[in-house]
């Protein structure tokens, strides 16, 4: 089998996913298709429970699709079994979430070290450092190397953890609700701080509920009835009505 399009990082061809172990089977993804190329910047919106995270562990190889096609580099690893996956996933992928995961008793360095501990076998301690350095530097919280979590605010938490998904030089930032625990000021930075790393060739893909997070990125995509839609200039939110109680960020339609 050949990629339709063998420019991508990433090609999702009509790829599917249904959730079973309940009375009844529910599909989830219901034919995604996807292009990521080396540097671009992908948001995916919509609603709570369309399926974001789901499409995400999917392209992360944290799970399987069920039908349809997935494409690294053009080759296709729609079933790949488990231990192949592993070492895909640290190879390729860095993984931001909205909780940040960092570990409490060690600094920031330690934090972002560990990554490559775990996913590149022995490097000397010097290049290690070297590169556990210029990843924190990436991010703008190089000054903050000895500080332990608990001494960080959220945004910095959040960059430190970006810095650890960096490290390993992935080829794509999955980014899940990145920003979901911090206020919109810190928000921004950290959107900032992802798409920065774009510019160096990384894609992104970035599942946010926050439409202008998402329309910072080049792309901006809904997920609803289980495949992906673009979302075009006409489909931006209104501005919002003083006042009024909101629930959600965007008008019906647009977040959805
Ligand atoms: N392990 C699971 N077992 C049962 N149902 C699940 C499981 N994982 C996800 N689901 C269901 O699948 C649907 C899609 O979930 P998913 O987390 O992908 O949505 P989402 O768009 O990321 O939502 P949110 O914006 O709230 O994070 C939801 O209805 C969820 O309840």
């Amino acid at each position: 089998m050949t990629a339709s399009d063998p420019q991508a990082l990433i090609e999702l061809i009509g790829l599917t996913k249904t959730l079973r172990g309940q009375k009844e089977p529910r599909p989830i993804l219901t034919g995604v298709d996807l292009a990521v190329h080396a540097g671009d910047s992908v948001a995916i919106l919509g609603r709570s429970g369309s399926g974001k995270s789901t499409l995400l562990s999917l392209i992360g190889l944290f799970d399987r699709a069920d039908g349809g096609r997935y494409l690294l580099h053009g080759r296709d690893i729609t079933r790949l079994p488990e231990r192949k996956a592993a070492a895909l996933r640290s190879a390729e992928f860095g993984f931001v979430f909205q909780r940040f995961f960092l570990l409490k008793h060690l600094t920031a360095a330690q934090n972002v070290a560990m990554a490559l501990v775990n996913g590149q076998g022995w490097l000397p301690r010097r290049k290690r450092k070297a590169k556990v350095m210029a990843a924190l530097e990436k991010v703008g919280v190089a000054h903050l190397a000895k500080h332990r979590p608990p001494r960080l605010s959220g945004g910095e938490q959040q960059r430190v953890a970006i810095a650890r998904a960096l490290v390993r030089e992935p080829k794509v930032l999955l980014a899940d609700e990145p920003t979901g625990a911090l206020d919109t000021e810190t928000g921004n930075l950290v959107v900032s701080t992802l798409y920065e790393a774009t510019r160096q060739g990384c894609g992104l893909i970035l599942v946010t509920h926050d439409w202008d997070h998402a329309r910072r990125m080049n792309r901006v995509l809904r997920l609803t009835g289980g495949t992906l839609h673009e979302v075009g200039d006409d489909d931006r939110p209104v501005e919002p009505v003083a006042n009024a109680e909101v629930t959600q960020e965007f008008p019906a339609g647009v977040g959805s």
